[in-house]
């Protein structure tokens, strides 16, 4: 078993199964957001939980955060989002199963939630991360993760086209939800060319306002375009979509964006430079951390969401000069800082601890390395 705790509950007010999956808090208080999604079996959810909070762990060690990964997956019945009254039942459900964790866990938005869903949340549970800034939180978390999102792409144009200047760069934008949608803004004001893809055609509208060219998502996933930006859901990269692409790079928020690990290296086998989602969409969560636990100013909090552009320039100096790919120096960089699974440091108590100093100079630029937030002020 590598996660430290897992717990599938059924609510006892709405009757869902919750789970909350805490992978590592060697580092500190696992972090990772409260999905609210369909899934056709509640084991799916699980795996997903799984998934996400691993990648959560990594997020966290390659932003040198001093958090540990975990999240939260509520199965729903259907696509549809649950009426207010349910919905509020169903958010005090995860706060039950969040305040029973006792600190060992704190969650924040992700898809299908918001801040305000935290705020619900909050009635139950004090560790929750982006309550809206009205209600002592720091806010919707999209903007920061797109601003770091902005930085990788410059890190990335200037890896791959010698310039970090966006201006004229082409790029596809698959999703135009809540990051999706600032990400275009800030590449517009930047002067890129953009298409952009959702699912949802009510999106179109934001595609129109930052004048992207609406595709379809096959047509935006294929396009030939400098950038390609993951900005929807997971899994998009597969042994059967890469073949397809006709990007030279791809950086975006979208989590999970590898079926499987071995796809990174058919992505760099074809000469497509991929930029770990890992190390790209932490901006939300760094910025969170530096806010609401360490009481940073804006300004210094909006560093280190900038930082990340060095980050990945480490990272992909540091594979051209091992001649990998940028994802396994992640992973080698991720597992040092874990260590094997017998030798990992102790859980987390409900305290914050300083972050383990295992991750090596590869990733810990000034702008990112963190005081010990101590167990003071936990969200
Ligand atoms: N919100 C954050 O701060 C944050 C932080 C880190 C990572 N992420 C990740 O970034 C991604 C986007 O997050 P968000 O908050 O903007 O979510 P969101 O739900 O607001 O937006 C996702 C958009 O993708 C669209 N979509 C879904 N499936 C699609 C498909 N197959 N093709 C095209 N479009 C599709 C949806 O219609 C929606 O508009 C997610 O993977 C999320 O986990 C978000």
């Amino acid at each position: 078993m590598e996660h430290e705790l897992v717990i599938t509950e059924r609510g006892r007010r709405s009757g869902l199964p919750i789970t909350v999956a805490v992978h590592a808090t060697g580092r500190g208080m696992a972090a990772g957001g409260c999905r609210l999604e369909h899934y056709p079996h509640w084991r799916d959810g699980l795996d997903d939980a799984l998934r996400l909070s691993a990648a959560m762990t990594g997020k966290c060690a390659v932003a040198g955060l001093p958090l540990g990964g975990g999240k939260t997956v509520v199965t729903l019945p259907d696509r549809r989002a649950p009426a207010p009254a349910a919905r509020r039942d169903l958010l005090h459900d995860v706060g039950d199963v969040i305040a029973s964790l006792d600190g060992r866990y704190a969650t924040g938005p992700d898809v299908g939630t918001g801040p305000d869903d935290m705020t619900v949340i909050a009635e139950r549970t004090r560790h929750v991360f982006c309550r809206p800034r009205s209600a002592g939180g720091s806010g919707d978390s999209s903007p920061h993760t797109a601003a770091g999102v902005l930085a990788a792409l410059r890190t990335v144009c200037a890896d791959r086209f010698g310039s970090a200047d966006l201006a004229g760069r082409s790029f596809a934008i698959l999703g135009l939800g809540r990051v999706g949608a600032h990400i275009a803004a800030l590449l517009a004001a930047a002067g890129a060319r953009l298409i952009a893809a959702d699912v949802d055609t009510a999106r179109r509208v934001v595609a129109a306002r930052h004048g992207a060219t609406w595709v379809s998502p096959r047509d935006c996933l294929t396009a030939a375009v400098d950038v390609l930006v993951p900005a929807a859901l997971g899994g998009l990269l597969t042994a059967a979509s890469v073949p397809a692409l006709r990007c030279a790079a791809i950086a975006g928020p979208a989590n999970n964006q590898l079926d499987a690990a071995g796809t990174a290296g058919l992505l760099h086998e074809r000469g497509i430079l991929w930029a770990p989602d890992i190390a790209v969409s932490a901006g939300g969560l760094i910025h969170a951390t530096a806010v609401e636990l360490l009481h940073e100013t804006p300004e210094r909090a909006a560093a280190r969401v900038h930082g990340i552009g060095d980050t990945l320039a480490a990272i992909l100096n540091t594979a051209r000069t091992d001649a990998v790919s940028p994802a396994t120096v992640v992973d080698q960089l991720v597992a040092r800082s874990l260590g094997p699974v017998g030798s990992r440091p102790k859980p987390a108590s409900g305290k914050s601890s300083p972050p383990a100093d295992a991750a090596g100079t590869v990733t810990r630029p000034a702008m990112t390395s963190w005081p010990s937030a101590g167990s003071r002020d936990r969200p």
